[in-house]
């Protein structure tokens, strides 16, 4: 007996291979029958160029879904998008079907901009999930409560700033932010003007305007343009890349540097970079220092302190109803901590809300598939760019109604926050494995900074002249920041 098991098992084992190829390929071939997500007519070679909107294309998807469907095609110079206007397709394909849809399009231009080391652009595949993984071992919730003194104390310096120049408050933010990001990620003290590490960091952020510039978008399209020799006229746009990959390397190496020559003057470092150096240094493995690249957070962040700002001088009910509940809890003597968060919920009710209503990022991040995928009779090919409209899904009026007004109580029931209400606005996070790994440290962040602010100050919009109050009309911008 065991020698006749011994021989149906190879026979069983090309029988099942065979039968998984037929099937495979049968799939393959009638996918590929299948037709495209419904869109625009494409004209020949520019394909939907004149399509694909340049302002506010959340706004334009959502129109073009009434015509067209929830999911969208689109051909752009021969590279297939497909939008997802629909949140069930959207969850269906992002996040259940993730192991396809989890890659990035592939961008000469942030390769020829010197980005191309982020984790956040990375294909999908092993060398993104061993940075991805380097990067949750330090921003899982149970580790990012040692940086809650740090983020508190960058909530204080933030408070002493705005008391120097409430009027002009995007400084003092953009400052805290920063020596919240240096004391967490590298243990530096941040100088209160010129900072070097800081100067290289915003020289970096700098870069990031490059992308959207006029030969740098056609490079995108066409990466050949990149070895045009430097004497040709017209190319000064390859010095002002090359220049960019000068800049993008020393916000990843100057802080380095730094770090090293403190701990090898014996001094302590415990933030995430001196304990990367630390095991580095103990396991003489200098090749582990690429994973911690991924420390930098984007400051994202500080585009949310202002729609939060904003929201509080238009409702100034809700402010003042979260202003009750912090005196109710802390009293007039404390400022808050971050273990204070549980005890807030109308405070963490305006969180939620300002992220649903201000969309920072409203059509998040392009995925990009890494097979050929079949959805509701339509073939998503692989390497096509899935773009989900995030904006549109937090502004469903059905979801969420009235979707333009800031209203933190539809989070919450009985002054709780429930479970049975609208969806928590998550998507603002992107989607499956790509979700962003920072999200509780930023959703720390956003609480210390918000109550700190909520039990100090009170926000009022600017006066004219006369000193009547003037309405600010909430502008979004184009990008993949808004
Ligand atoms: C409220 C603030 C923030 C928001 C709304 C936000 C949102 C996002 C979104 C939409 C994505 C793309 C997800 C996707 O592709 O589906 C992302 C990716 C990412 N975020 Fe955040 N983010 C915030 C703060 C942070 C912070 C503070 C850090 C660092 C500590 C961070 C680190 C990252 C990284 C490394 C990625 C790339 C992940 C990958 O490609 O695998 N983010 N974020």
């Amino acid at each position: 007996m065991p020698g006749l098991l011994s021989m149906e098992l190879p026979v069983c084992l090309i029988g099942g291979l065979a039968v998984f190829l037929f099937f495979t390929r049968s799939l393959r071939g009638r996918s590929r029958r299948l037709p495209l997500p419904p869109g625009p007519p494409a004209l020949p070679l520019i394909g939907n160029l004149l399509d694909y909107p340049k302002v506010s294309p959340w706004l334009a998807f959502r129109d073009m879904s009434r015509k067209y469907g929830g999911i969208i095609s689109l051909r752009v110079m021969g590279q297939q998008i497909v939008v997802l206007n629909d949140y069930k397709a959207a969850v269906d394909l992002l996040e259940k079907r993730s192991s396809v849809y989890s890659s990035r399009p592939a961008s000469p231009l942030f390769k020829l901009s010197g980005w191309d080391w982020s984790m956040s652009i990375m294909p999908y595949g092993q060398w993104w999930r061993r940075h991805r993984r380097a990067f949750w071992q330090y921003f899982h919730p149970g580790a990012i409560r040692s940086y809650h003194a740090c983020q508190e104390k960058s909530a204080r310096t933030l408070l002493s700033r705005l008391l120097k120049t409430p009027e002009d408050f995007a400084h003092p933010i953009e400052y805290a932010l920063n020596a919240s990001i240096m004391g967490t990620c590298y243990g530096l003290p941040v100088a209160h003007e010129n900072d070097p590490n800081l100067n290289v960091f915003k020289a970096a952020e700098s870069t990031l305007d490059l992308m959207n510039t006029g030969s740098n978008v056609l490079v995108e399209s066409f990466p050949a343009l990149a070895s045009i020799p430097t004497w040709f006229p017209g190319t000064n746009f390859l010095e002002r890349l090359a220049q960019s990959r000068k800049i993008t390397a020393a916000m990843r190496d100057t802080p380095w540097l730094d770090i090293k020559a403190l701990m090898a003057a014996g001094e302590v470092n415990t933030s995430v970079a001196g304990t990367i150096l630390q095991r580095v240094s103990n396991s003489s493995q200098e090749s582990l220092l690429e994973s911690s690249e991924e420390v930098i957070g984007k400051n994202i962040t500080a585009i949310i302190y202002f729609a939060f700002l904003l929201a509080m001088s238009l409702y100034p009910d809700v402010q003042a109803k979260a202003q009750a509940e912090l005196d109710c809890v802390l009293g007039e003597a404390r400022l808050p901590v971050i273990g204070d968060m549980e005890s807030l919920p109308y405070v963490s009710a305006i969180i939620k809300e300002t992220l649903r209503w201000h969309t920072t990022g409203p059509l998040g991040m392009p995925h990009a598939t890494i097979t050929d995928d079949e959805y509701n009779g339509y073939l998503i090919p692989k390497g096509s760019v899935v773009i989900a409209n995030t904006w549109a899904f937090l502004h469903d009026p059905k979801v969420y109604p009235k979707p333009d007004e800031f209203i933190p109580e539809r989070f919450l029931k009985g002054g709780k926050l429930g479970t049975t209400l609208p969806p928590d606005p998550v998507v603002a996070f992107g989607y499956g494995r790509r979700t962003c790994p920072g999200r509780h440290y930023a959703n720390a962040t956003l609480f210390i900074y918000m109550a700190s602010i909520l039990h100090t100050f009170n926000i009022a919009p600017p006066v004219d002249e006369d000193g009547k109050p003037i309405r600010i009309h909430p502008r979004p911008t184009t990008g993949f920041v808004s």
